[in-house]
């Protein structure tokens, strides 16, 4: 399992080994001994599940907010995605950027985005499926958005003259500028 961390900290990109055969692969992809071995210990106790039936569908840009906040560990079941991670926590360094990398069920990748960063993705291809560990469970009541097109975050989201398709909620998210953070960098 190849554990790469990215420019903005705390975010990793995984790459869990894949043994072929006749049959097809096998592969491990989730093992908490192995990112314990990184340093990363979270414990995760929800599993999530989506499919987004045409490319270019964006889900995004989501968080939980303490004390129900998440850390994600994200992969791709079927098709192709663009995953991005936006650091959100006050007074980090790398506040308002971002970071995106290809997950697909070719590559096997996965990404870690832990607490304090939002989380989204755009479909790359069709009837692509999202599947990812959450480190808390779905409280409604500490749902928070930043929309996909903030002018301060700037997402390339690769998705040339297409128009993305989102939920009422995400065409509606507040900009950066208007977000009052609850997260907060503490030197991780
Ligand atoms: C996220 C979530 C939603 N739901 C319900 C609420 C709603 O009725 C329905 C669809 O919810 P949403 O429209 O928020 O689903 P979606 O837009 O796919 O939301 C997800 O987006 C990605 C980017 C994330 O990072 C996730 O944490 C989550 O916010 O599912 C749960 O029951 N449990 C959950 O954990």
């Amino acid at each position: 399992m190849k554990i790469e961390q990215t420019p903005l900290s705390g975010v990793f990109v995984i790459t869990p080994a894949r043994f072929g055969d006749h049959r097809g692969f096998f592969s491990e992809s989730y093992s908490s001994k192995a990112l314990v071995e990184h340093g990363i210990s979270t414990q995760f106790v929800q599993d999530n599940h989506s499919l987004s039936m045409t490319q270019g569908t964006i889900r995004g840009l989501h968080f939980q907010a303490p004390p129900h906040a998440q850390d994600k560990l994200v992969r791709c079941g079927r098709g192709a995605l663009f995953d991005v991670a936006v650091d959100i926590r006050n007074g980090s360094p790398t506040y308002g950027q971002w970071y995106g990398a290809e997950l697909s069920f070719e590559n096997g990748k996965q990404m870690l985005v832990p607490a304090g960063f939002a989380h989204g993705f755009v479909t790359r291809a069709p009837e692509t499926e999202i599947i990812y560990k959450c480190s808390d469970y779905y409280a409604q009541e500490t749902e928070g958005a930043v929309a996909w097109d903030d002018p301060q975050v700037e997402i390339d989201w690769g998705l040339g003259v297409m128009t993305p398709v989102l939920s009422d909620k995400d065409a509606n998210a507040p900009s950066l500028a208007d977000l009052n953070s609850p997260f907060t960098f503490e030197g991780v």
